[in-house]
């Protein structure tokens, strides 16, 4: 008869789980049935998904987790008697298995105990750390989200932790320069001084921003999140172009069932056998916070996630805890931190002719926006125009974009210059073959009437000027949109970015606007169901009567997530987010397994930055493995026109309309772009000179 201890989930937490929130339950074990076999723990790991996967366990369940385990009694060949066996057992000190995969509620299966492989000198416990699942996390989390590359900059939050530490061990040995975030100086010395990283920050008492920018001033390639937050958005503040984050992904929620996950699966093994030759070369090193006891698996859990432990927190079993009918919450007072230290060698890194004069007038940029930009931030000004010299040309506007990205890109931009913006124009006098007199060209000329180009951007990363395609008929004014910079915002960052396949389900926020009406009609001409989400019911009855998006939801209405349950019964696959904020995490959260999101924009928060807090996207990042990626549209500069022309193509078939809200006079520009902002627009807005 074995009388085996379990600990179960008492309480919802609320904040820092509470011993209170557990109770341990003693119960008598039946005998084995064949196929079966009865497993003792010797090590339990305690993690942090625990701890934000504890809300799918109900109430009265034992706790979820690994442990390594020797067979006891054994009914099944498979697990001899004196065998170890790796399992998720959940926290219980015997466990009788059948050595099937277990469920995860909500998560899928975690993988069939396995007997413990060779080791060589290595303790048993490596396989709930390094060369078990917080291992295979930092090493696919890492080489496949962030795709290294030697001599880039990689930055890790959680970088004393089991996954943190292994990551940035991992960046090492990739050859680049690592930075770890840390809760600590002492950890963070670990880090620098026993890890080999090349710096740490302490996000406790340093200034982030400003250590970051000591560290590394030449910007962040990688960065690989475990906590979400404050820190997260300040290092995603600090990346250069292109780079990756790798949000934080325990493997064990990986063990799914659709067909892409079995990629992970089957290359655990990979993980494993690159790790353990790491760790037997002595080019990495591992640590161990060990507490003892079986009892003392609360204290260890909550001290975990306290910030305590230094690497990866485990416990355990000593004979004497497995024999204690008590449960007593007991805090830890011994420093519990044992160095399973290797062999080490830190690895060595190692704009004149002629026309008359031409007045041009323009909007200066006068001062900083604070909130809604306001007119005096702006200055009308008129200018006499040099004359044209060779490889230039002049050009007049015709019709002028207004668009959010201009709030957004202001913080960036010095005083004094003209506003930013792209027009199209009509060439009017021409020392450059490629600009024709007569021809109109589009260009990132700013707010003002009358340019000069010599058709190369006025800005590295901007885009050169392009003359217009041949419209067959349509309005030039679409350069500006469907057939311009918008509509290929739409084609490409919605195909390249959400891949969306005939039957799935696609929302998008700012679905009424110039980008977002698009998007929702290429996802109608794919074959999805498309729910729009706007902040008018007028511009719903535009998209849902004449766009034929399937829903749409007002983000104003106080019953939005209960409207967007009904909407998407099924859950959504791909998000088009245009606005950022709460509304875009709680459709994240209505998101299905390995949705993908393309972040187009953040427009909730560009006059209010406050506005757009949110309740953090990492969780339904993690829980549903969604993809999550920004872009910015000249990205696909070199396919310009395959989208002004595909875009072209389906308005002549009759498979996207398009509407513009078109305000008269240069001299409303202003009042234009504030309007657009205030959602004041439906489809493109633009303004005719
Ligand atoms: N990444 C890239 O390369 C590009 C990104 N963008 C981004 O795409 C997004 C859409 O741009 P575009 O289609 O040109 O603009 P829109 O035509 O959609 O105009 C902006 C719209 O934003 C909506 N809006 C304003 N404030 C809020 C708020 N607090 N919450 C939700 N919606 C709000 C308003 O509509 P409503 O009535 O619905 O509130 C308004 O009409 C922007 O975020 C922009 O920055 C655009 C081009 C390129
Ligand atoms: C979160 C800020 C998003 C701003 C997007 C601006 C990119 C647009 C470029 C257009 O030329």
């Amino acid at each position: 008869m074995v009388i085996a201890k379990k600990i179960t989930i008492n309480n919802r937490f609320d904040g820092m789980p509470k011993p209170s929130d557990f109770k341990t339950i003693e119960e008598e074990l039946p005998p084995l049935k064949p196929g079966e076999f009865l497993a003792e723990a010797v090590f339990l790991s305690v993690d942090p998904y625990m701890r934000a996967y504890a809300h799918n366990i109900p109430l009265g369940a034992t706790m979820v987790g690994s442990q390594v385990a020797k067979i006891i009694e054994s009914r099944n060949d498979k697990y001899p008697v004196g065998k170890h066996v790796v399992g998720k057992f959940d926290w219980r000190s015997h466990t009788i298995s059948s050595g099937l995969p277990t469920v995860i509620q909500g998560a899928g299966n975690a993988p069939a105990p396995y007997l413990v492989p060779d080791l060589g000198n290595l303790p048993m416990s490596y396989l709930l750390g390094v060369l078990g699942m917080p291992g295979s996390t930092a090493y696919f989390g890492f080489l496949d989200i962030c795709k290294p590359k030697n001599g880039e900059v990689v930055a890790v939050s959680g970088a004393a932790g089991a996954v943190g530490s292994i990551v940035g061990q991992i960046a090492k040995i990739e050859g680049c320069k690592v930075v770890g975030i840390t809760g600590s100086e002492d950890k963070g010395r670990f880090l620098v001084d026993g890890l080999g990283f090349d710096g740490f920050v302490n996000y406790k008492t340093d200034d982030v921003a400003k250590k970051l920018d000591q560290l590394v001033p030449e910007g962040i390639d990688c960065y690989f999140d475990n906590v979400a937050g404050e820190i997260s958005s300040t290092v995603i503040g600090h990346m250069r172009d292109y780079g990756f984050v790798g949000p934080f992904r325990p493997t064990t929620m990986m063990w799914k069932t659709r067909p892409e996950n079995y990629l992970y699966q089957e290359r655990s093994g990979e993980a494993f056998q690159q790790i353990l030759k790491w760790l037997q070369a002595g080019r990495m090193k591992y640590h161990e916070t060990i507490t003892k006891g079986f009892d003392n698996m609360v204290a260890a859990f909550i001290e975990m996630l306290q910030g305590k432990n230094l690497g990866k927190a485990i416990v355990k079993v000593a004979k004497s805890s497995l024999q204690s009918r008590l449960t007593l919450y007991s805090p830890i007072t011994t420093n519990g931190i044992n160095k399973h230290q290797m062999p080490s060698s830190p690895i060595k890194r190692a704009i004149s002719g002629g026309v008359n004069m031409v007045k041009a007038r323009r909007y200066i940029f006068e001062k900083q926006f604070e909130g809604l930009p306001k007119s005096t931030d702006l200055r009308l000004v008129e200018e006499e125009l040099p004359p044209i010299k060779d490889g230039e040309f002049l050009a007049e506007a015709v019709y002028l974009s207004v668009d959010p990205y201009m709030r957004a890109y202001a913080p960036r931009l010095s005083l004094g210059r003209t506003f930013i913006g792209s027009q199209v124009a009509k060439i009017i006098e021409s020392k450059n073959d490629k600009f024709p007199v007569g021809k109109y060209v589009v260009g990132e000329f700013g707010w003002r009437t009358h340019s000069i180009s010599d058709g190369r951007p006025l800005e590295v990363g901007r885009p050169g000027a392009w003359l217009a395609p041949e419209l067959e008929g349509l309005p030039l004014s679409y350069t500006l949109g469907i057939l311009g910079m918008p509509g290929n915002t739409a084609y490409f960052g919605f195909l390249e970015l959400c891949k969306p396949k005939s039957g799935e389900t696609v929302a998008v926020t700012g679905a009424a606007g110039a980008v977002g009406s698009i998007v929702g009609q290429i996802a109608k001409i794919k074959g999805c169901t498309v729910i729009g989400i706007a902040g008018s019911d007028e511009k719903g009855k535009w998209l849902v009567n004449e766009l034929k998006f399937d829903h749409f939801i007002n983000y104003k209405d106080p019953d939005f997530e209960k409207k967007l349950a009904q909407a998407a019964p099924k859950g959504i696959d791909c998000y088009f987010d245009n606005v950022g904020g709460q509304i875009s995490t709680t459709i994240m959260n209505k998101m299905n397994l390995f949705g993908r999101v393309a972040v187009c924009g953040a427009i909730s928060g560009y006059n209010d930055k406050s506005a757009a807090r949110a309740d953090p996207v990492q969780f339904p990042l993690v829980f549903s493995q969604l993809k999550m990626e920004g872009f910015v549209v000249h990205r696909w500069a070199d396919r310009w026109f395959e989208g002004i022309l595909q875009n072209k193509k389906w308005i002549k078939e009759g498979k996207l309309r398009y509407k513009e809200t078109v305000t008269e006079g240069f001299e409303n520009m202003f009042k234009a772009f504030v309007d657009m902002l205030q959602g004041g627009n439906t489809g493109k807005a633009i303004v005719k000179v």
